[in-house]
């Protein structure tokens, strides 16, 4: 801030977030401390990208594009390391809200969880505190920025206790400069003398190699990095090493890779992409604006991050590059959704990632299963051309055995002679699922359900209706043939009918029926009914529905059932016989782990039935 032309230094607090994510930092809950550096150089290389495209975008831009670098000074006696580039700088405002504060959605929660487990550094990994790292190995940070068009600077300091200083600078150069006075070297404790100008030529080599801009100390004129692209180089020359870091740094994340894809197109149009199955889901995989796509290059020079035309949603865990031969280094968003070619090699990525994820290894399949498989799951309703390789490369829990998953195909050949369907049922929990009635005549046949207990589950058995030509049903939905003669009403018609009349208000149909054998009733939907947790749903966004009823099914086998038959036969005027029938139905809303429209006159009901039995 500027005052009749005098600078004036500002003291601002981090916010809460940041300061117990720098404490975790600064507490060193990493045991590699060189990866700071590779931090640093990632946000810089970053920042020399941005302008290099802001310069693209408006010409008149005021900035020296002739030398876009990374340096890399350091001081032995006075035990500092700067690291500085003259890329795209940050506005006073931009320095307080992206440094001073971690805006990222969900940080509350992952703090949380961090305090919550033991794993705190694989957690915060997934987080990525990229320029906190720099307290890992300094006492006092200071940042120097200046925005490409602005004249002035500003600088920011901190020692990382709860406070952090914003400064005016006039004579700031262009893009930043991160200075840090480094804390005594400590080999024990892996911090390393990091003004050895040879340890940071070998972190670099380690670390940046790939960095698509010369990484040079000062003085000197030759890059430390190679700055070989890694998605140019053909597979067998590359390490895993080099690929688990180019990984982290288009990724930011700290884990390894599970998997890499690394693939060359030839023809009409050539491209390269070199993509990465992570092996942790980000936190934010699942909200709203988790960011998607892959980085887009031409020609080895960097367009744009996230570019969604190229990946679909339920793929966005999938990093990496694709670098394109042939297309506009203005190229938009719009222009990348709407392009044909972009949409034919978005078709192969997809192709080509099925295809990887249909080889890993069971371990590796387990990882990725766990961690990404319920995003996987919207393929099923976002792409339905590659449906049946999605369907193939999914895991279900099922009545079999309760710690396996299973396959659709595995399911499909355990098959008993007979069973023509593959049995599911959808609901909140494991538990309630394996308890509800509906399963009951399954069990006794020996066939296995699958239990779905994911939101999205609901919604994809609307629109997939078989596997491999063999018919997907909800045994909840519908009639069910398992073999055995049809139930007639028989006996019961007229029971039936009064019922259904009784209970009219909430339920369509009383019927028969063939699934129960120990249960008195359970509740059933038509087959193109929607089920009682994606009616919640959807009344959840606020679509408008009509009150939905379902069918309320008799096990004409049961006791209960028998003496409603008898009672009402004997005399059909009795006043608690509807009270029975409307008990009957609550009974059956309950074992599926339903709720009561009116719990309060349900207990009552019931606690007078029981208190005429004391
Ligand atoms: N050298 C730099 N030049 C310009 N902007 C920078 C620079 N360093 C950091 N920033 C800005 O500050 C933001 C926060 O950086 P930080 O390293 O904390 O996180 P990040 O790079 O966004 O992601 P990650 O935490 O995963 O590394 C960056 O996104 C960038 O906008």
């Amino acid at each position: 801030m500027t005052r009749k032309g005098r600078a004036v230094t500002e003291t601002l607090e981090f916010q809460a977030e940041t300061r117990q994510l720098m404490q975790l930092m600064i507490h060193s809950i990493y045991s590699n401390k060189d990866i700071f550096l590779r931090e640093l150089i990632s946000n810089a290389s970053d920042a020399l990208d941005k302008l290099r495209i802001e310069s693209l975008v408006d010409s008149d831009l005021d900035v020296d594009r002739s030398d876009l670098h990374v340096e890399l000074a350091s001081d032995r006696d006075a035990r500092t390391l700067t690291v500085r580039d003259n890329g795209i700088g940050m506005t006073r405002d931009e320095v307080v809200s992206l440094i001073g504060t971690i805006a990222k959605s969900g940080t509350a929660e992952m703090l949380r969880r961090l305090r919550e487990t033991e794993q705190s550094a694989e957690l915060i990994g997934q987080f990525g505190v990229g320029f906190y790292s720099a307290f890992m190995v300094a006492d006092r940070v200071t940042l120097v920025t200046r925005k490409a068009g602005e004249a002035t600077g500003t600088r920011w300091e901190s020692t990382g206790e709860g406070t952090y200083t914003i400064d005016e600078v006039d004579d700031a150069g262009q893009g930043t400069t991160v200075t840090l006075e480094l804390k005594p070297a400590d080999d024990d404790d892996q911090l390393y003398d990091y003004s050895d100008p040879a340890v940071l030529r070998s972190i670099v080599k380690k670390y940046s190699d790939f960095i698509a801009w010369p990484i040079r100390l000062a003085g000197a004129e030759e890059p430390v990095n190679s700055m070989k692209a890694l998605w140019a180089r053909p597979r067998s020359e590359v390490t895993d090493e080099e690929y688990n870091e180019f990984y982290k740094h288009v990724a930011h994340d700290w884990t390894d890779p599970l998997e890499v894809v690394h693939m060359k197109a030839e023809g009409s149009f050539e491209y390269e992409a070199l993509l990465f199955v992570p092996a942790r889901a980000p936190f934010d995989l699942f909200t709203r604006d988790a960011p998607r796509g892959v980085q887009l290059y031409v020609k080895r020079v960097f367009i744009m991050a996230d570019a969604e035309a190229l990946i679909p949603r339920y793929l966005r865990f999938v990093k990496g590059v694709v670098d394109a031969a042939d297309l506009s280094l203005n190229v938009s968003r719009e222009i990348l959704q709407q392009d044909r070619q972009i949409q034919a090699v978005r078709r192969r990525l997809v192709k080509k990632v099925l295809g990887t994820l249909r080889e890993l290894s069971p371990e590796k399949y387990q990882t990725f299963w766990a961690e990404f498989g319920r995003a996987f799951k919207e393929g099923l309703i976002e792409d339905p051309a590659n449906r049946d390789a999605i369907l193939d490369l999914l895991s279900f829990s099922s009545t079999a055995e309760e710690e396996k998953l299973t396959t659709l195909r595995e399911y499909a050949d355990r098959r008993p002679e007979g069973q023509t369907e593959i049995y599911y049922l959808t609901g909140d929990s494991r538990a309630t699922i394996e308890n509800s009635p509906h399963l009951e005549a399954f069990r006794a046949k020996g066939y296995e359900v699958l239990i779905l207990t994911d939101p999205i589950d609901e919604v994809w058995v609307d629109q997939v209706t078989e596997y491999d030509g063999i018919p997907l049903k909800s045994v909840a939905k519908g009639a069910v043939d398992l073999g055995s003669e049809p139930v007639e009403p028989g006996a019961f018609g007229t029971l039936l009918s009064w019922m259904t009349e009784t209970l009219a208000e909430s339920v369509k149909e009383v019927r028969l029926s063939s699934r129960l054998v120990t249960s008195p009733a359970c509740v059933v939907g038509d087959a193109d009914d929607l089920t009682p947790t994606l009616e919640k749903m959807y009344r959840a966004m606020g679509q408008p529905l009509p009150p939905i009823k379902r069918i309320l099914e008799l096990n004409p086998e049961h006791p209960l059932v028998v003496g409603l038959r008898d009672a009402y036969g004997k005399d059909a005027d009795d006043p608690t016989l509807p009270e029975t029938a409307e008990l009957l139905y609550g009974m059956a809303l309950l074992a599926e782990g339903g709720e009561l429209a009116d719990p309060a006159r349900f207990s009552r009901l019931l606690a007078e039935r029981l208190a005429k039995t004391l």
